[in-house]
Parts: C-alpha cells; structure tokens; sequence
C-alpha cells in the first residue's frame, strides 16, 4: 500500500536515513514525496538526495510548511530550538511524528498548539533493511485514521507494537536502544575471535552469520531462551565454559541494569528539557 503524502524528515542523521532507506526500498512513498532537511549541513542532505533520490530543503520552514506528515528527527537536545523555529507554520491539517527519544506527546502538543496531531513513534536502526522492532502511541489530538497511516508507513520497516504512551521509555531501552547492545556483543567476540587465531575476515563472517542465525532460529521456534541456549550445551562442553565464565561476571544482571539505565535515560531527556514559550 503505498501513502500518498507529502512527508518531511526535519533531521536528516542516522535515524532519518534508515527510516527513508525502508520506505523507498518497500516502495511505500514515491522517493519524489519525501523531503529532508537538517541544520546546516548541505554535505549530509547532497549525500541523502542522491543515495535515495529524495528532495533536500535548506529552508526548514519551506520544508515545513510544504509537508502533510512531518517527522521530527533531531536529537532530544535540539527539539527546543528546531520547534521553536517552525512551530508557526505548523497547522492542525498536517501530522507530527516524532522519533525522539525521551520526548513526551505533551510536550509537543503543548509547544505547538493545543490541536496540532502528535504520534510518538520508537523504531531503531534496523529500519534501514526493513527489520526495525518500532512502537507507537498517539498524543491526544491523533485520530485513528492518524494511527493508521503512521502504523503503516512503520510496517515497511519492520513490525509495529502500538503501546500506551507511559510504555514509551521501556521501549526505548530495550528495542531503540537494543540493536547497539548486540553490536557490542559482536565486537567482543570479533576481537576474541582474532586472539584466538581466526583472521579478521574469518571471525567477521563466522560471527555474522551466528547472529544471523539465531534470528532466524527465534523467529521459527516456541522454545524459550533458556531451552535454546540449553540445547547448545552439552555438560562438561565448551560452550558450558563460556556460559560460567559470563554468570561468574553477571552478564545477565549486567544486561539487566544497562536496559534499566537506557529506560530511565530516557525518563530524564523528556524532563531535562527548558519550556517553550508559546
Ligand atoms: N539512532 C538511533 O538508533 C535512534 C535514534 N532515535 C532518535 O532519533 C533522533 C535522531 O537520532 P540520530 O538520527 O541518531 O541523530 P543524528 O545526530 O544522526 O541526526 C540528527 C539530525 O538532526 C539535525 N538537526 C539538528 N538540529 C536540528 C534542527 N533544529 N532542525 C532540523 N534538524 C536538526 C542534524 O543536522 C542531523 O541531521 C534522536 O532524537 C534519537 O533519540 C530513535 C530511535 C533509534
Ligand atoms: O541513544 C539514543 O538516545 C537513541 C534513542 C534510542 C537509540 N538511540
């Protein structure tokens, strides 16, 4: 199904390019209606336009004021600015979608205008090859209609969970944030790989195709974690070796803590911005 709407990506950085990346790619906007601009870094949009063969606008406003669906992805720490610079160009007739982290619907309502359409969206990087794990919720002036052509716009890039606003952090912490815990884990094991006498380009393509894997493996089976990772070891084996070495450490606690952190990072950007005025 493909959205006839004229979409603007105000934030061009990692996260706008996945997203554009898996829209174009699964041909749900025509390249010709997408539109990004970002602040001031002409290099970034030449590279955009001519990777996705999208339109750039310098002018944010033009860029604003032209758009049906308008995507807000900057970082949480220049939302103050970048609303304050277009919100008077804003209207109710357009929608806004925010992949902020942290930023609560409230808070973009309140500084645009009291009916002004908000969806607050969560995807992740894999959205660039169409596997982004994203959720959703609406702000208090988005209709069903606006819920369902931000679902559908996020379906080409992965799945969609829409959540409760008050979900939104967790989300954050654990599917946002998620990819960057396993590409972590990957780099460990690429260097364990090398010191264990692997070359460079064996320990990548023998990692690479591990994770990939198991992807696939949790996509095609009911067994838990616990029974997966149970049937690859075998008592007084290797991979028991490994497993005790990362109990001994508290990996999994480890773990457990770092997504409690990201969660609770995400609470405190949506608290530590200034108030706008109207
Ligand atoms: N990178 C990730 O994995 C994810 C990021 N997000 C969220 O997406 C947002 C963007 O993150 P990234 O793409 O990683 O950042 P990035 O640093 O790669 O890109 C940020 C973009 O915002 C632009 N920008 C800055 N101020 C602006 C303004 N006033 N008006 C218009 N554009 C402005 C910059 O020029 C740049 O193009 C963040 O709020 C982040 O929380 C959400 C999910 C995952
Ligand atoms: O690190 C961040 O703040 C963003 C939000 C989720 C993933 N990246």
């Amino acid at each position: 199904m493909q959205i006839n709407k004229k979409i603007t990506f105000l934030g061009a950085g990692s996260m706008a390019e996945a997203i554009i990346g898996g829209l174009i790619s699964r041909d749900i906007v025509a390249p010709h209606s997408i539109t990004a601009a970002n602040l001031q870094d002409q290099k970034r949009l030449n590279y955009i336009k001519e990777t996705y063969k999208i339109k750039t606008q310098a002018n944010r406003l033009e860029a604003t004021d032209s758009a049906d669906i308008i995507i807000l992805a900057m970082k949480p720490k220049n939302f103050h600015d970048a609303i304050s610079h277009i919100k008077h160009v804003i209207s109710k007739d357009q929608l806004i979608v925010s992949v902020i982290a942290g930023i609560p619907t409230s808070q973009i309502e309140e500084t645009l205008g009291e009916d002004i359409p908000v969806i607050r969206t969560m995807p992740n990087t894999s959205a660039k090859v169409g596997e982004s794990a994203s959720a959703i919720c609406r702000g208090k002036h988005a209709t069903d209609a606006h819920l369902f052509t931000v679902e559908t716009l996020f379906n080409a890039i992965g799945t969609v969970s829409i959540v409760e606003e008050a979900q939104m952090d967790a989300v954050t912490g654990i599917a946002g944030s998620g990819p960057a815990y396993f590409y972590y884990m990957i780099e460990a094991m690429e260097k364990a790989g090398c010191e264990a006498g692997l070359s460079e380009e064996q320990t990548h393509e023998l990692v690479r195709q591990t994770i990939i894997g198991v992807g696939k493996r949790l996509q095609n089976t009911s067994k838990s974690p616990k029974e997966l990772y149970q049937e690859v070891m075998s008592p007084g084996g290797t991979t028991e070796a490994g497993i005790h070495t990362l109990a001994k450490h508290h990996f999994q606690e480890t773990v457990q803590e770092a997504v409690g952190n990201a969660v609770t990072r995400s609470k405190e950007l949506g608290q530590s911005l200034p108030t706008i005025q109207k």
